[in-house]
């Protein structure tokens, strides 16, 4: 279908209040969604339904679950030419919340010292005016403005108006094959991505890496850790190495999610610990910032090869199912015609209270630049 009449069919399932995700992967141009045929509240419980879910950062809440036999699922090619987008942000500082965040920190690196863990993501919530009306064409900027990321855009009437543009995969499965990533580190983009990284961000995701690794070692048969790269997302730079592996029989995806979420590098670690911390001390709920969002369980015809000489093997291409899970980063909510903005860091004994702020400053552009 075209971009208009895609944006169309968004339009009125929105002003009908009905359930919907419209989203885009990274680095792909189709933009896909699904609509949800009533605004009844859907759960998984066992991550074994074929659907979307929206997932937030307290593992123990409920998962939210568009279920694809009660969606129509729409499609369209990315009308990039859509909208002009990034406005330059004038720089006024909330003082009070320059000053609380800080403090945050610095109880933050006592713990670290006093060895309660090693690092804990803090995070904090910016507000700005927002009409809801003009959603759809955040969404578009959105779009136009982050190709290499997951871009979305979430309603349920029931829960609440999500978008964000996350660099992050939480995991991707398909058929047994298993892909993760390590991401953590942050830098502001200078117009190179040929950086020099601190030991402190270094190790901050080293630490990361060695979870994701240590909680996955039984559950793959096969461990492959790429190379450690530098990342741009946005106006920003990460530290990133993926991770890879054959999934065991009987490792389903509610267990491989049950090991990784939430990770270091949007809680902590030790895992336990440092959510205690960040659920006495943060001072509001991230509901599902930091949480996941994605398809699960979905059958995809895979033809082998698209060589013509090949065609006749296309007719045995397998089906397979493919899950692929993002973590919901770099996201803001839309309530009462305000956007909530969710911004944090990871915290380690090298941190600087003052360069975690900025750094959270720098996240919140990601969006902020496109209200
Ligand atoms: C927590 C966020 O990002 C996470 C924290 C990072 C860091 O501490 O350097 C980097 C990427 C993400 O894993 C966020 O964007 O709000």
């Amino acid at each position: 279908m075209t971009s208009s009449v895609f944006f169309d069919q968004l339009a009125l399932h929105f002003d009908k209040q009905l359930p919907f995700v419209a989203y885009k992967k990274p680095n792909q141009l189709e933009v896909k969604a699904m609509l949800q045929d009533s605004n009844q509240l859907h759960f998984t419980t066992n991550f074994e339904d074929s659907g979307f879910v929206f997932s937030p950062f307290k593992n123990e809440d409920n998962t939210v679950l568009f279920p694809l036999n009660k969606s129509q699922t729409i499609s369209c090619l990315h009308d990039s030419t859509t909208v002009d987008s990034k406005k330059q942000l004038s720089s006024t500082i909330n003082l009070s919340a320059k000053a609380k965040h800080i403090k945050l920190v610095e109880q933050a690196i006592v713990e670290i010292e006093n060895g309660r863990f090693k690092k804990v993501v803090i995070s904090r919530v910016e507000t700005e005016t927002f009409p809801e009306d003009n959603t759809l064409l955040l969404f578009k900027k959105l779009l136009a403005t982050y190709k290499t990321a997951m871009v979305y855009c979430w309603y349920h009437p029931k829960v609440g108006l999500w978008l964000g543009a996350t660099p992050e995969t939480l995991l991707k499965v398909e058929g047994n094959r298993f892909l993760t990533m390590s991401l953590a580190g942050t830098q502001q983009y200078k117009n190179t991505v040929d950086v020099q990284w601190q030991s402190k961000e270094q190790e901050e995701q080293q630490l990361v890496t060695d979870f994701i690794v240590g909680s996955l070692e039984s559950s793959l048969s096969s461990i492959n850790l790429g190379t450690t790269e530098t990342i741009k997302a946005g106006n920003l730079l990460h530290l990133q190495t993926k991770i890879s592996g054959l999934l065991k029989p009987k490792n389903g995806l509610q267990s491989v999610i049950a090991k990784l979420h939430p990770t270091p590098a949007v809680c902590g670690l030790p895992k336990e610990n440092a959510k205690q911390f960040i659920l006495k001390n943060e001072g509001y709920n991230r509901e599902y910032y930091t949480g996941f969002l994605g398809e699960i369980n979905i059958k995809q015809a895979k033809t082998r090869n698209t060589n013509r000489r090949n065609v006749e093997n296309n007719a045995y291409g397998s089906v397979k199912t493919i899950s692929h899970l993002f973590v919901n980063l770099r996201c803001l909510q839309i309530k009462d015609n305000q956007a909530l903005i969710y911004v944090g860091g990871g915290i380690t004994k090298d941190s600087i209270p003052e360069n975690e702020w900025e750094e959270t400053v720098a996240k919140s552009k990601t969006v902020k630049n496109l209200l």
